[in-house]
């Protein structure tokens, strides 16, 4: 699919396959929608980033709120959707030993004891090791950093999963 037949979407065809560009969050591409015509798929994430920097931070932080923990209670339930459960077992996320695992889940609830939202990053350019040493050293940031920091991640899944819908026909039916 290129931008043109993009453009061409009604909004209920849009939202569907956009809706979870940015996780959870299908008022983002919802309220995006009134921006076409796009001039290029660049010009359509620029208008979500866009959307997302004009937030509140209270806006900014319920963006990384609608984010399920990495190796967390979704992934064990298999309640993860469906672009998260490949991100996260593409990064090993459901291979965990038994110690990672126990690290994970407490660095985890560290980082959200602290800043009250879970810790965020982009799953699929980062592996097993790299995320937890992430996830080590960010708990030590301050608040307004991390906030930023973790909307630059949802920035990046965001565009990650906006090339794989548009880069892989057939993923989805009109
Ligand atoms: N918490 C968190 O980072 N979650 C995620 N990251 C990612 O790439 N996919 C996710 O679900």
């Amino acid at each position: 699919m290129d931008i043109a037949a993009v453009n061409l979407l009604p909004y209920e065809d849009f939202v569907n396959i956009f809706g979870n560009v940015v996780e959870k969050c299908p008022i983002i591409p919802a309220a995006v929608w009134s921006r076409r015509p796009f001039v290029s798929v660049k010009a359509f994430e620029a208008a979500i980033n866009e959307f997302i920097d004009a937030l509140p931070e209270s806006g900014k932080e319920g963006i990384l709120r609608c984010h399920p923990d990495l190796a967390g209670r979704d992934l064990k339930s298999g309640t993860l959707t469906r672009e998260s459960q490949e991100e996260q077992a593409g990064a090993g996320m459901d291979a965990l030993s038994s110690s990672e695992a126990a690290r994970m889940a407490r660095l985890n609830e560290e980082y959200k004891k602290r800043f009250g939202f879970p810790f965020v990053i982009c799953a699929r350019i980062n592996d097993k090791a790299a995320i937890l040493q992430q996830l080590s050293a960010r708990c030590q940031n301050e608040l307004a950093v991390e906030r930023a920091r973790g909307i630059e991640e949802v920035k990046k899944i965001c565009h990650l999963r906006i090339n794989t819908l548009l880069l892989s026909d057939g993923t989805f039916k009109l």
